[in-house]
């Protein structure tokens, strides 16, 4: 490739790639799980790469953390006790430790490396993992998972793509799974991907949603970094009135400001719902 720059090659997106110009590769080692890589861009902060992938730069992170946390936390009433599964380098950890409701977050993440990593190199992020809130687990989200039923109003799957260790995370039983763990209305969000891209596998999870959960629905951000510019999030409910596209919680400006929201806001979360026509059909009405 051209000397110093990252290009993001993967058969998930074929024949396009995201690249941005290194200034300094500051860290490229193996974990017990994956290739982990963390470079100075020059124009998007440091940068987390996992097995080649773009995981998150400084610049653009907080439009998926954000949107990953509070769609589900602002669509239930009273969201005590929340689960998270994946999110290593922190983001969406620091997301949900902000929201009042809040009490207590297990966090189960697979690869202890991302953790220390992100501590290291992504403090903005990891800056989540301070909180008395926080209980952290290292270990399998399947096998933490089964060890916790009916214990979490909201459960978000902050996951990396279908390929690897991750593919697992996007099959019915895994639902099936995260809906066992959840209390009789909980909600849960996960990473589902893109719009221009992965419109099938969003169709094939939403199919076999609609016959674990009562309501399931998919929302999208606009991330920069991300394939195709853009990153969508499967949300279901275990409660038949929850209603996505219309947030419970509404938060002013006032409240925005305290929680330093960049992204999320009420009208940006009911926009998120509102797909282009040629994913509506396909999702929605084929
Ligand atoms: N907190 C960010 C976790 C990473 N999320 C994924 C990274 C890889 C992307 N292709 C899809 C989102």
């Amino acid at each position: 490739f051209k000397k110093g720059w990252f290009s993001e090659l993967n058969e998930l997106w074929p024949g396009q790639a995201m690249s941005l110009q290194v200034e300094e590769v500051l860290l490229h080692e193996k974990s017990k799980y994956q290739d982990v890589m963390v470079f100075r861009s020059k124009t998007h902060g440091n940068v987390l790469i996992l097995d080649g992938v773009i995981q998150c730069t400084e610049k653009d992170e907080f439009s998926y953390q954000e949107m990953m946390a509070h769609i589900p936390l602002n669509s239930h009433p009273n969201p005590k006790k929340v689960l998270i599964i994946g999110g290593g380098d922190g983001g969406v950890l620091r997301e949900v430790v902000k929201h009042p409701f809040v009490e207590t977050v297990d966090q189960c993440e697979i690869d202890e490396k991302v953790i220390e990593v992100s501590k290291k190199y992504l403090p903005h992020m990891a800056c989540g993992y301070d909180s008395p809130k926080v209980n952290l687990h290292i270990g399998d989200g399947f096998d933490f998972m089964k060890k916790h039923k009916g214990e979490y109003d909201v459960i978000i799957t902050d996951s990396s793509d279908p390929v690897g260790p991750a593919s697992s995370l996007f099959q019915k039983s895994y639902y099936e799974l995260m809906k066992a763990a959840l209390k009789p209305d909980g909600i849960l969000c996960c990473q589902g991907e893109c719009l221009w891209l992965h419109l099938k596998l969003i169709k094939e999870m939403l199919t076999f949603c609609r016959t674990v959960f009562p309501v399931s629905d998919y929302a999208f951000t606009t991330i920069p970094t991300y394939p195709s510019g853009q990153i969508g999030f499967i949300l279901c409910s275990s409660n038949p009135d929850t209603n996505f596209k219309e947030p419970v919680t509404i938060w002013g400006t006032k409240e925005l400001k305290t929680l330093k929201l960049k992204y999320y806001n009420s009208d940006v979360h009911r926009a998120a719902f509102t797909l282009p026509q040629f994913a509506r059909e396909v999702l929605f009405e084929a």
